[in-house]
């Protein structure tokens, strides 16, 4: 595999190591060409290896040899290393910028990773179990295998810290917020990179009230006024809001005490049913969490699990424009908005009375704007892009850092 980048092309490359799978991207500096787009899934199963060369603009998947299958995580970062150490060998990497899914209260911007800076978000891993342990473990294996280029961590939670104190809070006692218990909000870096392109495409409609809903494997909205969040759905930790693949999504916290006190579980088991077994997953009867596995499939759960996926995104469109006072643009984006022509036409068709009018054609086609010429709010199906944000941030960061060694070495 040759990358056509030319001989020692310099190059960020960018790790977003998810709950199932490592996402890596390398951007050429300084334009950010993306020239390799790839991602290992089905880690601990038949692991794949899924490129993108932008040479070849065609998809490539390599079925991993059952001796060199990575068991878990941190195997399928040192292979993946190795793999680009062996297929990028024209290209000198000179940063690593990481996806962080928690940053706490204290990081509310990009940042350059330090030892300081790596103590604090090991004591975040407990707010994000699911993502943070691969984040920081990601972390770690470039640190070891490029040397002392700059890390730089990119958090989802940094686009949210725009919320006023009551949409952050929790009507719970004031001493827990002031111990970080509170709404952080996640999905910031997929938010930021679909407001820059809503400005680029859209630069009247931008800054009207706007309500994206991410829709992936993990699931969140976000409502936006004048271009800032202004609340999500998404609170203290990952499963809260939206229903997700596996995710519970929105719960009366009365079930978990009914689950400790009758059930008999304790902290890790319900971690593992709220975290691992419910969402689309759960509510199928463990049919599937692929909304693509429930669409073709008869069986009454897997029609309820939909339903109740469409139900709550409409309930939590219906809040979030409450919150607003208002509504102008509805943003779909994620594995499942972006590609889910019935998911997007239901929860459209059945919000009709709020200004939505869509065109099915449109919606059936995947275009950008799905709603008619004659709706009153906009409706968008938009491509994000995490890693393009974090190549962006890392090449700004890391820059700022050659100068000023530059300097302070005079
Ligand atoms: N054509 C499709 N129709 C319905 N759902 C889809 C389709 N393609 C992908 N998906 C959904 O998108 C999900 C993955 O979304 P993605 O944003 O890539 O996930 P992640 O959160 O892991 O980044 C899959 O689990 C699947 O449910
Ligand atoms: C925070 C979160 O849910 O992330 P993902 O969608 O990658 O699972
Ligand atoms: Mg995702």
């Amino acid at each position: 595999m040759d990358t056509h980048a030319g001989l020692h092309s310099q190059a960020i490359l960018t790790i977003n190591a998810g709950s199932s799978s490592i996402k890596f991207s390398l951007f050429l500096v300084p334009q950010l060409n993306q020239i390799i787009a790839g991602q290992i899934d089905g880690i601990g199963g038949e692991a794949r290896i899924k490129v993108k060369l932008a040479s070849k603009n065609t998809d490539e998947t390599i079925i991993l040899p059952n001796g060199s299958r990575p068991q878990n995580h941190r195997e399928a970062l040192s292979f993946l290393i190795d793999w680009l150490h062996q297929f990028a060998k024209d290209v000198d990497v000179i940063a690593v910028g990481h996806r962080v899914v928690h940053g706490g209260q204290k990081y509310s911007a990009p940042t350059l990773i330090t030892d300081a800076v790596m103590k604090d978000l090991d004591a975040l891993m407990v707010l994000a179990p699911l993502h943070e342990p691969h984040n920081l473990a990601g972390i770690r294996a470039t640190q070891e295998s490029f040397g002392g280029i700059p890390q730089i961590a990119c958090f989802d939670t940094a686009f949210h810290r725009t919320h006023k104190f009551v949409d952050d809070c929790y009507a719970i006692p004031r001493y827990f917020y002031e111990q970080g218990v509170c709404r952080y909000g996640f999905h910031g870096l997929s938010y930021e990179y679909i407001t820059d392109r809503l400005i680029h495409l859209f630069p009247k409609d931008a800054r009207k009230k706007v309500i994206i809903a991410h829709l992936g494997n993990g699931a969140s909205m976000t409502a936006l006024h004048h271009g800032d969040s202004v609340a999500s759905t998404m609170g203290f930790s990952s499963l809260d809001g939206l229903p997700m693949g596996t995710r519970c999504g929105e719960i009366d916290p009365g079930v978990l005490l009914y689950m400790m006190q009758h059930e008999g579980m304790d902290a890790t088991e319900i971690a593992r049913v709220l975290y691992q077994e419910s969402g689309l997953k759960g509510l199928s009867g463990g049919l599937s969490n692929d909304m693509r596995i429930l669409e073709n499939c008869d069986l009454p759960e897997a029609k309820e699990a939909i339903d109740y996926y469409v139900k709550e995104v409409k309930r939590e469109i219906g809040a979030l424009t409450a919150l607003m006072a208002g509504l102008d643009v509805v943003v779909f984006t994620g594995g499942i908005g972006e590609n889910s022509a019935v998911i997007r036409g239901r929860v459209l068709r059945e919000m009709a009375w709020i200004g939505i009018d869509l065109d099915e054609a449109r919606n059936l086609d995947g275009e950008v704007i799905i709603s008619s010429d004659s709706s009153r709010v906009l409706c968008l199906k938009i491509h994000t892009d995490e890693e393009r944000v974090i190549a962006k941030h890392t090449l700004e960061l890391s820059d700022n850092r050659v100068v000023k060694n530059k300097v302070s070495n005079i």
